[in-house]
């Protein structure tokens, strides 16, 4: 029996993961494809904007949600068993693509790919990292991208004290394909400057570049990259560890009332951009006089909004996931949407 092929899709908080998928799923030409989505935090906003993507041969019970957080933590009591579950359907998907929360490390992922109910039956066929084109020129993840890549040749034993760093590099390090997005919002410089970046890191892999995750899903799917047999190849910063910390980084879901306009609620999601360290913030809100509720995103200080339907969540009551970094102070970012 053969192998079912399973494409990972990691890249940083908001760099455009759900963005590809989305291609990728309108563009799958029938195929049995099964998503596999992995949300930090409690509130699956990933999962819904998929389900609600209305992608006719989408259907939404191939769209399975992880909200637990981390993999690695649950592999034997989440993980492991969705997997088995989506392979003993009557119909089995043609092929799994799991996507993992912007803070996860790809690692531990793909040492699950070596439990034994698992191992027989999958295969990683590649790591796909989406990286956010504009935040790594504007250097969100280290001071000179550059000059860390080229000192980290020189010095394996390189010490990195920004966990927002070693996130980003554990998902490059562990790439079989880099797709580098957001082009739009970049000049021909940036862009380069990027690209050199990325491919004076150790582990060489091709880097491909896109715009709002248009990517052929030729060029996505089937790459045979056996990942699970070819761990060495892929360091991690936290090799040799038997656990992780998970305390860099924290995610809490504000309720958000009924906003007067979609003016006044994106400026309260700007001042709380501007007063709060926040990565990311997603999710949607009710609006004065509109039957649809208003989806938002924000990405650093970048917020995109669209009108949607409600879905399955309860009509009229808003929700925000932030995520930011340890010590983000829920009552202190509440405090500063109110006042925006
Ligand atoms: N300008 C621009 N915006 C983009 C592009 N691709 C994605 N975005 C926007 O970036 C934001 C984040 O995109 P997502 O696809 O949700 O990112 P993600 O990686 O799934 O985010 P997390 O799951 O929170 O880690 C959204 O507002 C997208 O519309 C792009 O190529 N250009």
């Amino acid at each position: 029996m053969s192998k079912i092929p399973v494409t990972i899709i990691t890249g940083f908080l908001g760099a455009g993961k759900t963005t590809l998928l989305r291609h990728l799923i309108a563009q799958s030409n029938g195929r049995r494809i099964a998503i596999v989505v992995n949300e930090f935090g409690s509130l699956g906003i990933d999962g819904e904007t998929l389900r609600g993507c209305s992608i006719p041969n989408c259907p939404e019970e191939d769209i399975v949600e992880l909200t637990n957080g981390c993999l690695c933590c649950t592999v034997a009591d989440d993980f492991i068993p969705t997997m088995e579950a989506l392979l003993d359907r009557p119909q089995p998907p043609e092929h799994i693509v799991i996507e993992t929360s912007g803070l996860a490390l790809p690692k531990p992922l793909l040492k699950a790919f070596g439990w034994p109910s698992v191992r027989t039956r999958m295969t990683v066929d590649g790591v796909i990292t989406v990286v956010d084109g504009p935040a790594v020129a504007a250097g969100r993840f280290a001071d000179d991208p550059e000059a860390v890549a080229k000192q980290r040749e020189e010095d394996e034993s390189l010490d990195h004290d920004n966990p927002l760093e070693e996130v980003y590099e554990d998902q490059l390090d562990s790439a079989d394909l880099v797709v580098l997005n957001k082009t739009d919002l970049l000049d021909e410089a940036a862009l380069a400057s990027v690209e050199a970046a990325l491919a004076g890191r150790k582990r060489r892999v091709r880097v491909i570049r896109a715009r709002e995750g248009q990517v052929d899903p030729a060029v996505l799917l089937g790459l045979s990259a056996a990942a699970e047999d070819d761990l060495a190849a892929r360091p991690s910063h936290h090799d040799g560890a038997d656990e992780h910390e998970h305390d860099d980084f924290t995610s809490f879901v504000l309720p958000i009332r009924e906003q007067e306009t979609v003016e006044r609620f994106t400026a309260r999601l700007e001042h709380v951009a501007l007063t709060h360290d926040v990565l990311r913030m997603k999710g949607y809100a009710p609006i004065a006089g509109k039957s649809l509720r208003l989806g938002v995103q924000a990405v650093g200080s970048r917020i995109r909004h669209a009108f949607e339907p409600w879905g399955n969540a309860a009509q009229g009551e808003g929700r925000l996931v932030v995520i930011g970094l340890h010590g983000l102070d829920p009552i202190a970012v509440q405090n500063s949407f109110d006042a925006g």
